[in-house]
């Protein structure tokens, strides 16, 4: 279980010099794509949510934006990231991600390959409450060959959506979009789990198996963040790039 943490709130405004994002096509048609769950209530993976010609022209824009590499040495609390990221509050590229993929249709449970979200008196629980959209900060990382992202737990932050009027929300789940694999050279970065025992303490099972979660070229991951987080990481990159955008799924508050 995540250690209990005040909600942090983010800023709400869209920065002034956002990236000119380029159209997010090619896609596949929505009733072709489906969420899987890989741990129920837990983990769940979009795969092809962006096509593999979508995400080599992603990296090949993203490789030209500012992106620093974190220092060494995180602040107090905070897990090891050794990765070079670019962070940007963009309510509108937010928007598009989640209305122009099939993302929106299948976290609301539209499509036939809804799975988990397909069950109307289940969707609040799965995604702790009325799901509203995206976080609009988006975070690019780039993993080089010996970056990596260190055990962890993902809080769930205040947000505001703007618009009239604009919405309160809370980020519940965190979401992954893998933008390269071993498929464009990326070897190792998998995103690995690490699912809590049973709590009795009389248990004499063996610990749960970590689950791990293969990068694959325009596969969405979700997974459910704050106090019900599982401890994960990003495995070291041994060869290759991985790239990664990154946001969260909002409910209302
Ligand atoms: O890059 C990964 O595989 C994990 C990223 C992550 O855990 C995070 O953004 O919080
Ligand atoms: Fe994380």
């Amino acid at each position: 279980m995540a250690p209990k943490k005040k909600a942090k709130s983010e800023q709400i405004t869209a920065d002034e010099a956002v990236p000119k994002w380029p159209p997010i096509s090619p896609l596949i048609p929505n009733s072709d794509l489906s969420m899987n769950e890989l741990l129920p209530g837990q983990i769940l993976t979009i795969p092809s949510l962006w096509t593999a010609t979508l995400c080599k022209s992603y990296v090949s824009f993203l490789s030209r934006l500012p992106l620093t590499t974190t220092p060494g040495k995180p602040k107090k609390g905070d897990a090891v990231r050794v990765n070079d990221r670019f962070q940007i509050n963009d309510p509108a590229f937010a928007e598009r991600l989640w209305h122009e993929t099939a993302l929106k249709s299948l976290v609301s449970g539209e499509l036939e390959g809804s799975g988990p979200a397909s069950d109307e008196s289940r969707r609040h629980d799965l995604w702790g409450g009325e799901v509203i959209g995206l976080n609009p900060n988006i975070r690019v990382y780039r993993y080089s060959k010996g970056q990596f992202f260190d055990q962890h737990y993902d809080d769930s932050k205040n947000v505001t959506i703007p618009g009239s009027p604009p919405i309160a929300a809370r980020t519940t789940w965190t979401l992954l979009l893998y933008l390269t694999s071993p498929a464009t050279g990326c070897m190792g970065g998998e995103t690995v789990f690490y699912p809590e025992p049973a709590p009795s303490k009389k248990s004499k099972k063996p610990p749960p198996e970590p689950i791990v979660v293969e990068l694959d070229v325009g596969l969405a991951l979700l997974h459910r963040h704050g106090a019900d987080c599982l401890l994960h990481e990003g495995r070291e990159v041994l060869d290759g790039q991985k790239w990664v955008i990154r946001s969260d799924l909002c409910v209302k508050r």
